[in-house]
C-alpha cells in the first residue's frame, strides 16, 4: 500500500487536479474508487498544463493473466483523453477512441497517462495519449471529441 501511494505522488511542478470540481461526480466508473481492487487514480497537470494521470491498474482489471484487460485500458483512456478536453475549456463528449495496445500491461503497476490536445476545429477536439512507464510505451490512442450543444449540456447538467 506504501509503495503505491508514494508511486501515485506526482513529479515536481505538477499540481493536483480535481476532476470532479470540473465535471462533477459522475466519473465513478473509473476514477471514483481510490482504494479499491480495480483502478487507482490520481489526476494533475503537467508543468506544461496537460492532463496527466497516475493509474494503478488493480486485479480486478485483469484480462490474460496477470495482464489488464483492454477494456479496462481503453475505459481509462477514455476517460482521461475526455477530461483532457474538458480541461482544456471544451464541454465534450468522446465521439471516437482509436487505441493501440502495444505491450501488455502488468496488472499491480502504477502507470502514467499522457495526454494532449492536438487541435480544435469547430465541434472536433483532437486529443492525443498514451500509457508509459519509464520508457515503456503500453498503449497509445487517438480520440475524437465533440462538443455537446448547450441544450444536451443542459440535460446532463
Ligand atoms: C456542465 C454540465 C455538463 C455535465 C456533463 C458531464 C460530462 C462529464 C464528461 C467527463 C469527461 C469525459 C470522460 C468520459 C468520456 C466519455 O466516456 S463520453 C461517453 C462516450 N461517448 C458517448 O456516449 C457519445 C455518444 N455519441 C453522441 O452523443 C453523439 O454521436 C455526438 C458525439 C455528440 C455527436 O452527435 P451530434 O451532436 O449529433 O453531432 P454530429 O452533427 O453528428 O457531428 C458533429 C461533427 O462531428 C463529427 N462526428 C461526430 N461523431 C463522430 C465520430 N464518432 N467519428 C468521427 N466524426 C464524428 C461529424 O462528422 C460532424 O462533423 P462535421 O460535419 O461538423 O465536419
Amino acid at each position: 500500500m506504501t509503495d503505491i501511494q508514494l508511486n501515485m505522488d506526482g513529479e515536481p511542478g505538477w499540481e493536483p487536479f480535481d476532476a470532479p470540481a470540473l465535471v462533477g461526480a459522475s466519473l465513478r466508473f473509473v476514477s471514483g474508487d481510490r482504494t479499491g481492487n480495480r483502478f487507482r487514480m490520481r489526476y494533475f497537470r503537467n508543468a506544461s498544463g496537460e492532463l496527466v494521470a497516475r493509474v494503478w491498474f488493480g486485479p480486478e482489471t485483469e484480462g490474460p493473466p496477470g495482464h489488464a484487460h483492454g477494456g479496462s485500458i481503453a475505459a481509462v483512456l477514455d476517460e482521461v483523453l475526455g477530461l483532457a478536453a474538458w480541461a482544456a475549456g471544451y464541454p465534450i463528449v468522446v465521439g471516437n477512441l482509436n487505441i493501440h495496445f502495444r505491450h501488455l500491461l502488468p496488472l499491480q503497476t502504477v502507470v502514467q497517462v499522457d495526454s494532449e490536445v492536438v487541435a480544435a476545429a469547430g465541434r472536433k477536439i483532437s486529443v492525443r495519449g498514451r500509457i508509459v512507464l519509464g520508457d515503456r510505451i503500453f498503449a497509445e490512442a487517438d480520440c475524437l471529441c465533440i462538443t455537446l450543444p448547450e441544450e444536451q449540456r443542459r440535460q446532463l447538467g
